[in-house]
């Protein structure tokens, strides 16, 4: 599905880069957290992915083609397929909870029936049902995540892409929202978590890829044999 070939990151002003020389392969249908201490690359990679960055040597291949060279279309179907979630939600506050989420169909094109369709569905989908008439500061951090999922997912991506998720909040709180990941992945969703919380690496047995300095310095599939790290 993404195939990320020899990929090296320098942004401008900084003298080491992000990412050098490094490779993953990603299958559709994967769970994979991203781990690494702070600067070791994690958002880098989360963002070209989306191609809100691109490499500076290397190829991110997305089916085989690399998506340095799509076109304009071709940009905006590739951020179709993909749901982003960040650790700071980035909800609009003047919209409530069902609008938060209906407005990632609308500017995408969907049809008012689409949206009236797909919204109440992504709304109970995380569990909020009930809270569709609140606004984001009437919410707790979880819940402000969990519309920040259902906004991701109401456009039936392919993928999932989280930095941090579940960095601002309590343990409890992060440990449903991985929960609830885990079902979105179950329905065959890549889903690719940037975090620190190892934890709840340990907890998932998941596939983990650990980054330093840019470089991947471990891929492994755990299981509930291996809890070394
Ligand atoms: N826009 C930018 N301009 C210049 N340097 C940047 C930029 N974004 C990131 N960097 C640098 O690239 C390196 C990797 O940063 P990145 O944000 O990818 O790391 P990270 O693993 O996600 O860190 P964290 O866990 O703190 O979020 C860091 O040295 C960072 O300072």
């Amino acid at each position: 599905m993404i195939e990320i070939k020899e990929v090296s990151k320098h942004y401008n002003g900084s003298h080491a880069p992000a990412l050098a020389g490094f490779s993953l392969q990603v299958e559709q249908g994967d769970f994979l957290f991203l781990v690494g201490p702070s600067g070791a690359g994690k958002s880098t990679l989360i963002k070209l992915i989306f191609r809100e960055q691109t490499p500076s040597a290397g190829a991110v291949l997305f089916d085989g083609k690399s998506i340095a060279d799509f076109k304009q279309n071709e940009l905006l179907n590739h951020r179709r397929r993909i749901g982003m979630v960040f650790q700071d939600y980035r909800l609009l506050k003047q919209k409530t909870v069902y609008e938060n989420v209906a407005f990632a169909l609308e500017v995408i094109g969907s049809s008012p029936k689409e949206i009236r369709q797909k919204v109440p569905a992504a709304i109970e989908k995380v569990g909020l049902k009930g809270k569709e008439n609140s606004f984001p500061t009437e919410l707790s951090g979880g819940e402000q995540q969990r519309v920040g999922i259902a906004r991701a997912i109401v456009k039936e991506p392919l993928m999932i892409l989280a930095d941090e998720p579940t960095g601002n909040l309590d343990r409890e709180n992060a440990r449903q929202l991985m929960s609830l990941f885990e079902d979105i992945n179950r329905e065959g969703t890549t889903v690719i978590i940037a975090t620190h919380a190892w934890d709840m690496v340990d907890q998932m047995q998941k596939r983990v890829i650990a980054l330093e300095n840019g470089r991947l310095v471990r891929d492994e599939q755990r299981g509930s044999y291996g809890r070394e790290h």
